[in-house]
């Protein structure tokens, strides 16, 4: 199931027995605009036991079917845009922290929308790829502060690795609160504004890179012979095995590959397949493609 398939719900930080953790962390109103992959996959940590949010979160999202069903979820209050101009205003009133979490193309005319609705100290986040903080803060009033952020969908089960930069008008606090709140999807990692396109190459991009690994690996699986069913969990364990050997054993992933590759065997041959296609060559023009976009995105 992708991110953009689930629904908001809350996290595997749910203790297993089902009894409710104390709240460990509080965090002040909170409006959500855009209810797409990546903004649910941020709502569901914001959902997580362990988080107390000042009042329900206020999420919007352009389609009715997805607000509607938004709306039934205890600690949210969802509103479709579509037939109602007044909803992301309405949203953000009030709110001391704005996830803008639409496609790229749609902010300017979001934050032209909204400028005049928001509160003054409010923390306007976005999680746009390539729109820069420059683009935001000319598009709101200066008693706002911005924050970059840039997360990815493992958000969904409390793994996201999310790059956060800080904008001109922000403030310490500012950037701590939203460390907080991304710390309820999984780690973060604070960079300068100027690295954040390339972060998102790594990280923003990444879980794709993986996936498509998985579907190349998949793919041959099956042309040897394996079923659908038998490739998927020969690969799918494979895979997560490989990550949780890597972070249980502390040891490098290139340890870790010589520990596979036995002299002379079989794995060696394989690598070498792939190593002379060039694939981490491949990589580095991948990301540079995708840098490459994210600077188109920031031209607008
Ligand atoms: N999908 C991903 O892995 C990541 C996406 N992002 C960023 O997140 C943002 C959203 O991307 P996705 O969730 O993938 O796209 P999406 O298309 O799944 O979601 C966008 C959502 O915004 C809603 N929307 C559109 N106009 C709106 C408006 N005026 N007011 C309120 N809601 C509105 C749409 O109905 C849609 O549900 C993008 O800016 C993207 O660069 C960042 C990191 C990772
Ligand atoms: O593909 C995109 O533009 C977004 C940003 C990083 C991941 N998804």
């Amino acid at each position: 199931m992708t991110a953009a398939e689930t629904t908001a719900q809350p996290t595997d930080a749910q203790p297993a027995d089902g009894t409710a953790p104390a709240p460990a962390l509080a965090l002040p109103t909170i409006a959500l605009l855009g209810a797409g992959a990546m903004g649910r996959a941020i709502l569901s940590g914001l959902l997580a036991p362990t988080v107390e949010v000042d009042g329900p979160i206020r999420v919007t999202n352009r389609s009715a079917a997805r607000a509607a069903e938004l709306d039934g979820t205890p600690g949210v209050t969802a509103s479709a845009t579509d037939g109602d101009p007044e909803a992301n205003r309405r949203a953000v009133a009030g709110a001391r922290v704005v996830l803008v979490a639409v496609k790229p193309s749609m902010v300017v005319d979001l934050l032209d929308e909204i400028a005049d609705a928001l509160e003054p100290g409010a923390v306007v986040v976005s999680v746009a790829a390539g729109v820069t903080v420059a683009t935001f803060e000319e598009h709101l009033p200066s008693s706002v502060s911005v924050v970059r952020s840039m997360p990815n969908t493992p958000a969904v089960v409390g793994r996201a690795v999310t790059g956060i930069s800080a904008g001109t008008r922000s403030s310490d606090d500012d950037l701590a609160l939203v460390r907080r709140l991304f710390e309820t999807v999984g780690t973060v990692v604070e960079v300068p504004e100027s690295q954040l396109d390339a972060l998102s190459t790594i990280s923003g991009s990444g879980p794709a890179y993986v996936y498509l690994l998985i579907e190349s690996l998949t793919e041959a699986a099956v042309q040897k012979g394996f079923t659908d069913a038998q490739a998927a969990e020969l690969v799918n364990g494979t895979f997560a095995g490989a990550a949780e050997l890597l972070v249980a054993s502390g040891k490098t992933p290139t340890e870790l590959r010589i520990q596979v590759t036995s002299p002379k065997g079989t794995t060696e041959r394989a690598v070498a397949v792939l190593q002379e296609a060039g694939l981490p060559e491949l990589f580095g023009r991948a990301t540079d493609a995708a840098l490459a976009r994210a600077r188109e995105l920031a031209a607008g």
